[in-house]
């Protein structure tokens, strides 16, 4: 690398880190232990934000805006490889009632109990995220498209198996509706488009009758007109 020119560098001492450093510490996050203002501490430093702000504080998971990011490099990667890639939406069922009978608190501790549940029963490649209030959201990078349904209910059936003690004695079990839809795999869509589509199986999976998950059904037709739209503008760009 290019040395810095001499107006580049100045006295990092002089950087207002005292709330960064109280956020890190008060999230417990682990501070780079090199020496103090040196650029590798700093670096630690910056780090140690940028994983603090990409998840969520409740559960620990990715939160909504890195999980955006996370879904556009898997549309990008989907389009040059071709391999198929799963979203699923997820949402508690009538977690209103849950905050209404037992209080808030115990409301984030079914929240924090689902979140860990979908983070062991998905693979270490596979992103989960909370992206609403009891709302999350999974990406499954490389799953056969003849395998999603059965891994959206295995998913499904983890969380209804939960017995969640949100108070001595008091057990409260869930739970969830799930939509998923595939990545249209060839063509550059946006992340977008892909959540709509998994969402509006969420929606139908609450219509109909919730604790259960739909799949959009895998047919090249439900590419739609906006992505096959998106396409032929790649495609143009690339012949000017
Ligand atoms: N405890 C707790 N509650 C939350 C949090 N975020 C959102 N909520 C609550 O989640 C509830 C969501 O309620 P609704 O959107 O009506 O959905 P629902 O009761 O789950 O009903 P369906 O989704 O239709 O099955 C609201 O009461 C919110 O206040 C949170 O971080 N903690």
């Amino acid at each position: 690398m290019e040395p810095l020119p001499q107006s580049a560098l100045f006295d990092t001492r002089r950087l207002q880190l005292d709330v960064a450093l109280q956020l890190l510490q008060q999230a417990g996050a682990l501070l780079p232990d090199s020496e103090p203002y040196s650029a590798e501490w700093l670096q630690g430093v910056i780090d140690a934000l940028c994983d603090l702000s990409s998840r969520d504080g409740l559960t620990g998971l990715a939160n909504r805006r890195s999980f955006e990011m996370a879904m556009s490099r898997e549309v990008d990667r989907v389009a040059r490889s071709g391999e198929p890639a799963l979203l699923l939406t997820l949402d508690i069922d009538h977690f209103k009632n849950i905050n209404d009978t037992y209080g808030h608190m115990a409301g984030d501790q079914v929240i924090q109990a689902v979140a860990d549940a979908l983070k062991q029963v998905v693979r270490p490649m596979d992103s989960v995220a909370r992206v609403g209030g009891e709302e999350f959201a999974i990406i499954l990078p490389n799953c056969a498209t003849a395998f999603g349904a059965t891994v959206a209910e295995r998913v499904r059936e983890r969380v209804s198996e939960l017995r969640i003690e949100v108070s001595p004695g008091q057990v409260v079990v869930v739970t969830i509706s799930v939509g998923g839809a595939f990545a249209p795999q060839w063509v550059r869509s946006s992340s977008l488009l892909w959540m709509e589509r998994a969402d509006r199986q969420l929606y139908r999976a609450k219509a109909e009758g919730r604790n259960r998950a739909c799949l959009e059904p895998q047919i090249d037709s439900l590419v739609s007109a906006e992505e096959k739209g998106m396409l032929f503008a790649v495609t143009q760009q690339e012949v000017e």
